[in-house]
């Protein structure tokens, strides 16, 4: 259980520090590769110091609300898995592809369904929009640039937003944001 909220954490690039006396093999090969800080050793109260967030996974769930205790006396968010009461939050299932992450949360009302739509959205979602979107965000970029804070520069971006953008001088959309940029000229720079 620990172990895919290691996982989840990760992929959001957090800095994870594991307590417990035994960890799983997979757990304890990250530790070693230096993935992530691992103290061998059980929960004492006073651990959760600096910590933005804290997942309480032990299999005892009498610890785990007493870490969920120490973290609301700390304003630390927290969860204890499986245990919803005791959870400021909730994980949710996620479809990432590059910087598009979609998130889907039952708010603990069917966490099988939330799996189900996350593999419906999996197998629909085209496994390039990660690439497409890198290169949109740089095409943005350069027009908030070059254009001028306006109706005009919104209607272009969602224009943009709907076409294929690729790194040519002749890609349509390229063409497309720079004879705009040439119609809607920045205004001058007073010195
Ligand atoms: C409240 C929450 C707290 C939290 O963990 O944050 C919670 C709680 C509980 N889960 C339970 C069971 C299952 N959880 C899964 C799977 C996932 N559970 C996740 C999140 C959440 N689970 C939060 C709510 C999120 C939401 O509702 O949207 C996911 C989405 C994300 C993640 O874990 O990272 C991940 C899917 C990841 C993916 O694949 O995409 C499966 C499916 C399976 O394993 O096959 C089952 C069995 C089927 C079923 O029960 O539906 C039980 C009963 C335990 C028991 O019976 O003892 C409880 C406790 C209770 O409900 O009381
Ligand atoms: N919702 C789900 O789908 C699942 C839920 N679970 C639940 O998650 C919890 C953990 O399950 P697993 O990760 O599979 O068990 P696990 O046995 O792999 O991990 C429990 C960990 O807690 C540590 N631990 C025990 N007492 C401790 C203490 N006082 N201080 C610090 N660490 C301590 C152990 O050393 C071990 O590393 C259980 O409550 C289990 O019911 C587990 C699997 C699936």
């Amino acid at each position: 259980m620990a172990e895919a909220k290691i996982d989840s954490l990760l992929a959001a690039h957090a800095k994870v520090t594991v307590i417990a006396p035994k960890a799983r093999p997979r757990v304890a090969d990250m530790a070693a590769a230096g993935e992530i800080e691992w103290l061998k050793r059980e929960y004492a109260a006073g651990d959760l110091t600096a910590q933005f967030l804290v997942v309480a996974a032990t299999d005892n769930p009498v610890v785990n609300r007493a870490i969920f205790k120490e973290a609301t006396e700390k304003n630390i968010l927290c969860n204890a898995v499986d245990d919803p009461p005791f959870c400021d939050f909730y994980f949710p299932s996620v479809v990432r592809r590059g910087d598009l992450q979609i998130a889907i949360s039952t708010a603990g009302a069917s966490p099988a369904l939330a799996q189900r739509l996350r593999k419906e959205i999996n197998a629909q979602l085209p496994l390039d929009v990660g690439d497409w979107l890198t290169d949109l965000g740089n095409l943005r970029r350069e027009v908030t640039q070059i254009e001028p804070l306006n109706e005009e520069r919104k209607w272009l971006l969602h224009q943009l937003a709907q076409r294929e953008v690729c790194g040519y001088e002749s890609c349509p959309s390229r063409l497309l944001a720079r004879e705009h940029a040439l119609k809607n000229p920045l205004p001058e720079k007073k010195s």
